[in-house]
């Protein structure tokens, strides 16, 4: 049993008490008892809005399922239906035209464009990784990568393969050319980077075997370090920088005539550290880990020991990179990423911490202490000492204001000035969308970014049209107009309410982690729609996303886009229903088959590893991205198809015991998975089922509350075992 310690008439679990005591507030000047007494006086104020806000959403889901009963789904009735959204506040009035006010951001939100990494902060060896992906090698991630192709002579095999390595010269000499072209000539034929020294400025000067040339930007060289033998050449363009190595003796540098050893490029600009959608975290235990972590990232002491390659490996935060100007003086480049924090939701609560007896908001408490342990920052993250909390799934404006509230009260506890803490608002629930500048009105003076989560997104597109109709399958969801309009809309309205050079226009995730020539050939529409970032799942795609932003000038897209009119709510509101239902017995089996998959193969590292994020493979062996957004889809999914009687619960369930055995074999290497084909009462299995089987009745569908229950059920039970030990 616990012995939960009294703090200001709150019981708080010892694990927090000690982080928060000894860790988080050491060397600051709030004392445990503001800490304490703030915290409880949060709870007080917020506690009874977050309830009534999440009763609001019952009540207004039990109203469109009620309309959608009656009428079927929206195309029957479009201006009825979206008359009925007004009439039951489900779509408010929008506020007149309006910019944003944010003061005190950094410039990697405002006026740089780049790739958003995206890690779950409990893993310390991963979220030191993302810190430092600031600046990634392209000459790696070209080689690692099938942005060349792996076939015939160029297949990366055993040991270094000598014609690839020419492959990856050759198009990073494109890249090169592309970005910063040669008044003459290719840097593929360069035979020298020089600095040369006119007056008291330097220039580059590049010799190929035509002769001496030079950048057509001369003002692209920006700064140098290093030696003739051993140097870097700092360029620039579009803000972002880009590193040429120059070390004729290195294995790769040898086989360059100009020694060119690789070419290293500004890659994350930002960070999201993750609290919810790729993390486990379901007690104080885990909670305390994941703040643990996020402390050690902003004071700068987080360290991670680890075997790779046969050897020991400490990894820690790298530290800023320092060059000389054109004029010869000092060039401080920062050498991490700027990290954003994202708390979980309105919707779970915690353990950690108790109220008469009743768990708190878990999200009260994530606005507590991570700002508490961003209050470590020292200015080696945010120049501006800005604290930035992405909030997610946030259900409309009045959500929205809710975030802004505890903000407030956050800064009020613990004296930090007013709107030192930025809200990163995800635009991932359909009630968010259809109300978006009435959401950012509500954060105006706090909004960093507005960003489309669509995985979440397409969760509650299912979720609110449960009754609507069977819907479409995953993919197919995902190609329907409703999405080109939430697209369209957010940067659409982003744009209008002045987020331009002000605030980031955000798009969302790669979910296929190892095609990274596909996310070459898509990704680029990020930034030609306008959208100042975009989120990468790994170092390596931020290095690879990163050229996007040198091939397109993001503010003259939204220069070209600005006066684009906002698509009307008609489209968003264009449910993925079908209408007439029309696939095969074959297909109907095989998507369920796909989500049931997908489903086992996340739930079971969650429930029994406490892993919130996973590459999972699908039907088609193609590893995917799975965090809880991902699972949502899938669960609702299948939801709907049973709800409409596409499936029964014995097919789902036959089909779910099936699926079993096949990911059962998928984690036949990891020593400490337990099989579920072995035992279909086993937490894991049984909470991937239910997932599908009770997905309608889940609140907005979300996926936390029954993985909660089942992790903390294998945690109780692992514990218990190791009691009787
Ligand atoms: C809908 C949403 O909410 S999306 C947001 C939530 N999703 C995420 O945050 C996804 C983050 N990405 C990940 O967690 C991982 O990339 C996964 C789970 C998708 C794949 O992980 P793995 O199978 O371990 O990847 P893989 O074996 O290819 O690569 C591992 C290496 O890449 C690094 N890596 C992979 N992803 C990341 C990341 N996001 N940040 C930093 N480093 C990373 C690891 O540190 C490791 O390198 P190391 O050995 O030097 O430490
Ligand atoms: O959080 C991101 C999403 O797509 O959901
Ligand atoms: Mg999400």
């Amino acid at each position: 049993m616990t012995t939960y310690q009294t703090k200001s008439g709150l019981s708080v679990h010892p694990l927090l008490v000690d982080f928060v005591e000894k860790e988080a507030l050491a060397g600051l000047s709030v004392s445990a008892d503001q800490f304490w007494s703030g915290f409880a006086a949060l709870i007080a104020e917020h506690a009874p809005t977050n309830a009534a806000l999440l009763a609001k959403r019952d009540d207004l889901q039990g109203k469109v399922d009620d309309w959608h009963r009656k009428y079927g789904p929206v195309v029957n009735n479009p201006q009825g239906y979206e008359f009925f959204l007004r009439d039951i506040g489900y779509v408010v009035p929008e506020p007149a035209d309006f910019t944003i006010d944010t003061n005190g951001l950094d410039p990697e939100i405002t006026t740089l464009c780049g790739p958003q990494l995206v890690v779950p902060v409990s893993n310390a060896r991963y979220a030191l990784n993302a810190a430092n992906a600031r600046w990634g090698s392209l000459y790696d991630a070209y080689y690692g990568t099938d942005v060349i192709s792996r076939d015939g002579e160029l297949a990366p095999g055993k040991g270094f393969n000598a014609a690839r390595g020419q492959a990856v010269v050759d198009k990073a000499a494109a890249f090169l050319d592309e970005t910063f072209p040669l008044i003459s000539g290719s840097h593929r034929d360069v035979t020298g980077y020089h600095v040369v020294k006119d007056g008291d400025i330097r220039s580059l000067a590049v010799d190929t075997g035509a002769g001496r040339t030079a950048l057509k930007d001369p003002d692209a060289f920006v700064g140098y370090g290093g030696t003739q033998d051993a140097g870097q050449l700092v360029l620039e363009h579009h803000g972002l920088h880009v590193i040429l190595v120059i070390e004729p003796s290195s294995a790769t540098g040898k086989v360059h005539k100009a020694g060119l050893s690789d070419i290293i490029v500004e890659a994350a600009l930002t960070t999201i550290l993750d609290c919810e959608d790729s993390v486990a975290a379901v007690d104080a235990e885990d909670k305390v880990g994941v703040y643990r972590n996020w402390l050690g990232l902003m004071d700068g002491t987080l360290a991670d020991t680890f075997e790779k390659g046969g050897q020991q490996v400490t990894r820690t935060l790298k530290p800023d990179l320092t060059f000389k100007d054109v004029n010869g003086l000092p060039l401080v480049l920062k050498g991490r990423s700027l990290l954003l924090v994202r708390n979980v939701g309105h919707l779970m609560t915690t353990d950690a911490v108790l109220v008469d007896g009743k768990p708190i908001g878990e999200g009260l408490m994530d606005a507590a202490v991570t700002v508490l342990c961003a209050m470590h920052d020292k200015g080696g993250n945010s120049a501006h000492g800005a604290i930035y909390i992405v909030k997610p799934k946030m259900h409309g404006p009045e959500e929205v204001a809710f975030a802004c509230a505890i903000f407030a009260s956050v800064e009020k506890m613990l004296g930090l000035a007013p709107l030192t803490i930025k809200i990163g608002i995800m635009d991932e629930e359909r009630r968010t969308s259809a109300n978006l500048k009435a959401a950012i009105y509500e954060a105006r003076e706090r909004v960093f970014f507005i960003n489309t989560g669509f995985l979440d997104r397409t969760g509650d597109e299912i979720h609110t049209s449960m009754e609507a109709g069977a819907v479409l399958r995953k993919d197919e969801i995902k190609s329907e107009r409703w999405i080109g309009s939430y697209e369209d809309r957010n940067v659409l309205i982003g744009l209008a309410c002045g987020l331009a050079g002000r605030a980031q226009i955000g798009k969302g995730m790669w979910a296929r982690p190892d095609d990274m020539a596909a996310m070459m050939a898509a990704k680029s529409g990020h930034p030609n729609a306008g959208a100042n970032t975009a989120w990468v799942p790994s170092p390596t795609a931020a290095t690879l996303h990163a050229l996007h932003y040198h091939e397109i000038d993001v503010f003259e897209a939204q220069r070209r886009r600005h006066n684009e009119a906002v698509p009307s709510l008609d489209d968003l509101f264009s449910m993925p229903v079908q209408v007439p239902f029309s696939l095969s017995r074959e297909e109907i089996t095989r998507e369920l088959e796909n989500n049931a998959q997908g489903i086992l193969g996340y739930v079971v590292r969650w429930v029994q590893q406490g892993v919130g994020c996973s590459k999972v493979p699908d039907i088609n062996n193609v590893g995917l991205m799975e965090d809880r957004a991902t699972c949502r889809i899938s669960s609702q999914a299948v939801a709907n198809w049973l709800r409409h009687g596409l499936v029964s619960r014995d097919e789902v369930t036959s089909v779910f015991e099936r699926m079993a055995s096949v990911v059962d074999a998928q984690n036949a290497g990891d020593p400490i998975y337990r099989p579920m084909a072995e035992n279909f009462q086993s937490v894991a299995f049984q909470a991937a089922l239910d997932l599908a089987l009770h997905g309608a009745d889940q609140p907005s569908g979300y996926t936390e509350p029954l993985l909660h229950a089942a992790r903390r059920k294998v945690k109780a039970r692992e514990a218990a075992k190791k009691t009787m030990q």
